[in-house]
């Protein structure tokens, strides 16, 4: 993939899909589904007890990244610098006590997206001045995806970076469902990160169909 620019992302992170194999029993037939959904970002996250690794991981990850390819969406790793690199990946997502996104940046060049999670305005100035090409904020609502979750904190970090006259795209991920989407991207948001949203969902597809409504509903009203 040619080089990400700002709007590209931006209008990618409107319904970002995370999950792994830890989250569902079929992580590639639910990737499927969601893309038929209208899926526009995928993020490969294996993480957490019963996480695969090495050659499996690897595997796994060349199913789904293949899947993205085909769907034309970006397909992105989380914190794992060598599978990304590994698996050709369109980008990688860091989190606080990753490598600093400088140094991510560094391994995987300019083309490359690199996202960031931030939970304060000093974090997102910090990736932001490390070149990140996007920022993670939340946990906007209480989630059950992820058992070391910092606090719940609403969407005031959203509002203070927009109000901070902050401008790099943001996606809002914690607790996201179709009915509180909107509050998230009236305050700022450029799209909304799920998992268990769209993973335990009885159809996934609907699920995202019925999330990316919401999304784009409350973006053409902001
Ligand atoms: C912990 C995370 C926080 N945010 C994001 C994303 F939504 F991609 F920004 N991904 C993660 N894995």
């Amino acid at each position: 993939m040619a080089g990400w620019n700002e709007a590209a992302v931006r209008r990618a992170l409107r319904l970002y899909f995370i999950a792994g194999s830890v989250n569902c029993s079929s992580p590639l037939d639910v990737l499927r589904a969601a893309i038929e959904g209208g899926a526009t970002m995928f993020q490969y996250r294996e993480k957490g007890a019963g996480a695969l690794e090495g050659k499996a991981k690897l595997a796994l990850g060349m199913q789904l990244r293949d899947c993205c390819r085909e769907a034309g969406i970006p397909f992105i790793v989380n914190d794992d610098i060598e599978l990304a690199i590994a698996l050709d990946a369109d980008g990688i997502h860091v989190g606080q006590e990753d490598a600093p996104a400088g140094d991510i940046r560094r391994l995987v060049g300019a083309g490359r997206i690199v996202g960031v999670s931030a939970h304060t305005v000093e974090e997102a100035r910090q990736a932001i001045a490390d070149g990140a090409d996007y920022l993670g904020i939340g946990p906007i609502f209480p989630t059950s995806s992820k058992d070391d979750a910092r606090a719940v904190q609403g969407t005031r970090l959203l509002e203070e970076l927009r109000n901070a006259g902050i401008a790099l795209p943001l996606v809002a991920i914690g607790g996201l469902t179709a009915d509180n989407a909107a509050i998230a991207i009236r305050s700022g948001a450029d799209g909304v990160s799920v998992i268990s949203a769209v993973a335990a969902a009885p159809s996934p597809r609907l699920a995202v169909r019925q999330l990316l409504a919401a999304v784009a509903s409350a973006l053409q009203g902001r």
